[in-house]
């Protein structure tokens, strides 16, 4: 499959921690998850791909002519926009006529099951429908990478699971290709293809989902995956259907 993103020797010095070396490729389609604790490193590295930063070394080549969208963290709303403002954004700047931006941002809104938000605040919408918002605003410029920073790390479990088929449905019918930064191994298996675990600044290892259990890791990346002595932390044999 064809490579959209490519990183050789990708390095990045910030204050006292190094990013890097990275060598890594994102097949065209594919949900890749960066998987590690916290200070591993997986914002800066999403940050790094979303052209936050210069200073770097190395190469990251990106085979798309499309924009890259990101998801922060902590959503990075405009609190004086309306939820169809905030989402109508990215159309705005392109200078896309009114009429057709409120369109678009219906189709999208009705998608994401965030219609009857459009005219909400910020400041008034729960975690799971900022969430949502963030998503429609990005989605909305029709990137080819998404690139999501714990999208999921402050929503409760039930909420967390409706988000997840969000994201299938946007790799589905976006064609996108998604990077998604988590530190919950169940919910980089759920929706990965291929997961990386991130320590320290260093992948340590980057696997096909399929292929995680049929390996023999070192301990130190075992524990990343669940997996202590071929066993998981229940202390059966690892039983992928238990997994969400
Ligand atoms: N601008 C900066 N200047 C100096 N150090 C930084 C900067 N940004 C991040 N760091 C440091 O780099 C390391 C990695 O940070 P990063 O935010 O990428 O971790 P993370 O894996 O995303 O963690 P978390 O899961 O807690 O969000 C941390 O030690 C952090 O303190």
């Amino acid at each position: 499959m064809e490579d959209i993103l490519q990183v050789k020797g990708l390095e990045l010095q910030v204050g006292e921690f190094l990013l890097g070396p990275v060598d890594l490729n994102i097949n065209r389609g594919e949900l890749f998850a960066v998987l590690g604790k916290t200070g591993a490193g997986k914002s800066l590295f999403l940050e790094l791909i979303a052209g936050c930063y210069k200073n770097y070394k190395g190469i990251i080549q990106v085979n798309s002519k499309a924009p890259i969208g990101m998801v922060f963290q902590d959503y990075k709303l405009f609190p004086h926009m309306s939820v169809e403002e905030n989402i109508g954004y990215g159309l705005k700047c392109r200078h896309m006529r009114k009429k057709q931006i409120k369109e678009e941002v219906e189709k999208l809104s009705e998608m994401l099951k965030i219609s009857h938000l459009l005219k909400k605040y910020p400041n008034t919408l729960s975690g799971g429908e900022k969430q949502r918002t963030a998503l429609a605003r990005t989605l909305i410029v029709q990137p080819e990478i998404l690139l999501l920073d714990e999208p999921f790390c402050a929503l409760d479990l039930v909420t967390k699971q409706e988000l997840y088929q969000n994201i299938i449905m946007v790799k589905e019918k976006f064609f996108c290709t998604i990077l998604l930064v988590t530190h919950d191994f169940n919910e980089a298996y759920y929706l990965a293809d291929k997961i990386g675990v991130l320590s320290d600044g260093k992948f340590l290892a980057v696997s096909e989902k399929e292929k995680i259990f049929e390996q023999a890791w070192p301990e130190e990346i075992s524990r990343f995956f669940g997996i202590k002595e071929g066993k998981n932390e229940y202390g059966c044999e690892y039983d992928k259907r238990r997994i969400i």
